[in-house]
């Protein structure tokens, strides 16, 4: 028998990166495979998906202003990259034949559908996956930021962090291999103790709206469906 669902309607969370898979720049088509197959073996479950893809494999706003750029034409860049990013994975999307929309926060209706919270509910009602382009539509912000908008907006049960590492740590594993991994943490101590899995923006979002952060390891096959049957490697922030 299939295990039930903990989580009826998510908010996935990925980086631009992630998409990225061994390169050092752009999308690299295997992982966006890949990735639309995990959310595709979601739906099939039943599962009510919306999808914020980060644009940091192609492009980055504070990169611009390091190197003395206008921040904000840097972050409008940003944004059109993550509905670059999030065009290719509703096309994947639709090959394992679900039903995907681009949203995107910034207009560029020749391409892709406006967000708008009602027809968002619709589509989602539909069973139909969102992905929700262009963040939050503002420069100095992050899609992090954006995803923990949207979950609020779309009631969602869960906010899913699909990262490179399987939960949150006491430092960055990668700096860190001897960093103290947790199963469980309170929003109060990713923020007061600096956790930076993601910005404190997107942590206060979630945590005033009572939405619970799961950070799991995207790159396991079957990661997702295992986090929303109980069953994977992942840390829980709650309130
Ligand atoms: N305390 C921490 N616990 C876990 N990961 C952390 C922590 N501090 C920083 N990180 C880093 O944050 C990254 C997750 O954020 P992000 O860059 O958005 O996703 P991705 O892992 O897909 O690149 C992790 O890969 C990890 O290297
Ligand atoms: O609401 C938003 C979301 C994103 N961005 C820009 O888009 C870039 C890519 O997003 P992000 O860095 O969050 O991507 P990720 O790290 O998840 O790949 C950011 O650096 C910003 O320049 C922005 O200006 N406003």
């Amino acid at each position: 028998m299939t295990k039930p669902l903990r989580w009826k309607r998510v908010l996935l969370k990925l980086s631009g990166e992630a998409l990225m898979g061994s390169q050092s720049f752009g999308i690299d088509p295997m992982v966006v495979e890949r990735i639309a197959k995990e959310i595709a073996d979601a739906v099939a479950l039943g599962c009510q998906v919306g999808v914020v893809v980060g644009g940091g494999n192609i492009f980055r706003g504070v990169a611009v202003a390091a190197k003395g750029g206008n921040r904000v034409t840097g972050d409008h860049m940003g944004m059109l990259a993550t509905i670059m990013n999030s065009l290719t994975l509703a096309d994947a999307l639709r090959r394992h034949k679900v039903q995907a929309r681009v949203l995107s926060a910034v207009a560029v209706p020749s391409i892709c559908e406006t967000f708008s919270q009602r027809v968002a509910e619709r589509y989602m009602e539909d069973g139909d996956v969102i992905v929700f382009a262009g963040g939050t539509g503002n420069p100095f912000f992050t899609t992090d930021s954006g995803a923990a908008l949207r979950a609020a907006e779309m009631r969602c049960d869960a906010f899913l962090k699909g990262t490179q590492v399987d939960g949150i740590y006491s430092e960055d594993p990668k700096i860190n291999p001897d960093a103290e991994r947790y199963d469980t943490l309170r929003f109060e101590d990713v923020i007061q103790r600096n956790l930076k899995v993601m910005d404190t923006t997107a942590i206060a979002l979630a945590r005033d709206n009572n939405i619970p952060v799961i950070v799991f390891r995207i790159h396991e096959p079957g990661a997702l469906v295992a986090v929303l049957q109980e069953s994977g490697r992942y840390t829980v922030v709650g309130s």
